[in-house]
């Protein structure tokens, strides 16, 4: 029986995280990993791989030059399933190549196998190829297990034509058409990826709303935008059952009628912990509905305080950036040292076409607490940055209060949403106001100056009520 001082099970964001932390404590680690290589979902079927696709399908399409070109622009014609694997296959083999050295350097030792408590202080390890299970016991464990797609039982997948969102990457030829099933973060994104390919999409969702954590009038902008293109948006649209037709096609049946034929369906409607075979009953723990574990939320620790969870397996946000963090804070505080706090706020990137970001409330939450507020908005088209790159689309909102000038909410949809959103991220951290907007000077040509015309805009709204505010104002106009 060999001795840790901690044992990680999982090597995605959280569990690299907290691994590495512990090592530099000093700490002897073990990382538990089931696949053969190490990264987790995000690296091998999740952020890494479906982040890759997206700027593959934007890149052979010539999506962002065609505000130069004309729409019927393309970099190549007639793509393929293989052309689309080429760059992610490279991108994974050296995300994995920097998670070992990562290892290495930091003397973690790893594991390939399955790992399952025996009591809450050892586990066994099962590995593959007849070699003997192991014995290992440690002071503390990090559960970083994630998630898997949910495949319901009524739902006939078959790896081909009715698929979920690990299968998707492994397409052997591109649909003409395709049904994706759950408008959540996973399906919008992959139905708009794969619109951007000339796929004809239906994106299916029971409930008449979607991404309910992002501002209304971000969504009705996106939703404009799957308009303008081939992306059939169905909500309250529940499905009853998947069956085929008599050429194999799979048909999705919908309460209210109109069923959607496709070439392929993929469903994607939540996720579930990974959680099962690990035995977590021995170790004194369960699990909620969906396999997921409960933890306090100041500590990260489970019922068995010196047990944490961290990354997805611990359900919202579910983020890759805020599973590192919390992988970090859970090797911190297990070792008794002060972990510097998990932020209050914390962007949310949706890698849809296009993308999407946001930080801090939606003007849906003020409004709900009741906090006067104001709200101001930039459209990238007339941002002058926005004229030289073509862009047709992209927004940003503004929220600011009107009692205490503080930044409440920044949204942004468009190009570079998900790195712009930093900026409003720092500025509300530091419990900035929009003072810091009105008072700075950006780079001239930038997207990021529709942070000062969102912010001039939100000000004029509320500050000068007599000057009729305008719809989307230009920087000019704002600025008057
Ligand atoms: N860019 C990112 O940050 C990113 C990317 C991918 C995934 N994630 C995270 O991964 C997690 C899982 O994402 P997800 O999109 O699978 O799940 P989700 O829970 O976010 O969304 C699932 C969607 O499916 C719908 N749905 C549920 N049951 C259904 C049914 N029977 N039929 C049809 N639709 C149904 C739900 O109403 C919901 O809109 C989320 O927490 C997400 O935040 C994040």
């Amino acid at each position: 029986m060999t001795r840790f001082d901690l044992i990680v099970i999982g090597s995605g964001p959280s569990g690299r995280r907290a691994a590495v932390q512990a090592a530099k404590l000093g700490k002897t680690v073990l990382v538990v990993e089931k696949r053969e290589r190490v990264g987790g979902v995000s690296v091998h079927t999740g952020t890494i791989p479906s982040k890759s696709l997206r700027e593959t399908v934007l890149n052979l399409t010539g999506w962002r030059e065609r505000g130069f070109y004309g729409s019927a622009y393309r970099v190549k014609k007639d793509i393929s399933a293989a052309d689309l694997r080429v760059r992610g296959s490279k991108i994974l083999e050296h995300e994995v190549d920097v998670l070992d050295h990562q290892f290495a350097r930091n003397r973690v030792a790893t594991l390939t196998g399955e790992a399952r408590f025996l009591d809450p202080n050892h586990i066994v390890v099962t590995r593959g190829g007849g070699a003997e299970p192991e014995h290992f016991e440690a002071d503390r464990f990090v559960i970083a297990c994630g998630t898997r797609p949910h495949r319901p039982a009524n739902i006939p997948f078959d790896g081909r034509t009715v698929i979920d969102s690990d299968e998707i990457l492994k397409l052997e030829t591109l649909p003409r058409s395709m049904t994706v099933v759950g408008a959540g973060v996973i399906g919008v994104e992959y139905a708009t990826i794969f619109s951007a390919l000339e796929i004809a999409v239906t994106l299916v969702e029971p409930r008449a709303t979607f991404l309910d954590f992002i501002d209304r009038e971000m969504i009705e902008e996106f939703v404009h935008e799957l308009r303008d293109r081939n992306v059939s948006l169905r909500l309250g649209a529940e499905v009853t059952a998947v069956e085929f037709d008599h050429a194999g096609r799979p048909v999705c049946r919908i309460a209210s009628g109109r069923d959607v034929t496709s070439d392929v369906l993929l469903y994607a409607a939540g996720r579930m912990g990974s959680t099962d075979g690990l035995d977590l009953d021995k170790a004194g723990l369960e699990t909620d509905n969906r396999g997921r574990l409960t933890v306090d939320p100041k500590t990260l620790q489970t019922a068995v305080p010196h047990i944490y969870a961290a990354g997805d397996v611990i359900g919202f946000p579910s983020l890759a950036s805020t599973s590192m963090e919390q992988g970090r804070f859970a090797a911190c505080h297990a070792f008794g040292l002060e972990p510097t706090p998990l932020p209050d706020h914390f962007p949310y990137g949706i890698y849809a076409v296009p993308e999407m970001s946001t930080v801090g409330m939606s003007e849906e939450d003020v409004k709900k607490r009741q906090i006067p507020y104001e709200c101001g908005i930039a459209r990238f088209r007339e941002t002058s940055r926005g004229h030289i790159m073509g862009l047709q689309t992209g927004m940003m909102k503004m929220i600011f209060s009107k009692k205490t000038r503080r930044v409440l909410g920044v949204h942004i949809i468009g190009e570079g949403a998900t790195e712009l959103i930093h900026i409003g991220q720092a500025v509300m951290a530091l419990k900035g106001t929009i003072d810091y907007f009105m008072e700075s000077t950006f780079n001239y040509p930038t997207l990021a100056e529709a942070y000062k015309i969102a912010a001039l805009d939100a000000w004029n709204r509320a500050f000068a009520p007599s000057v009729a505010a305008p719809e989307t104002p230009g920087m000019q106009e704002a600025a008057e």
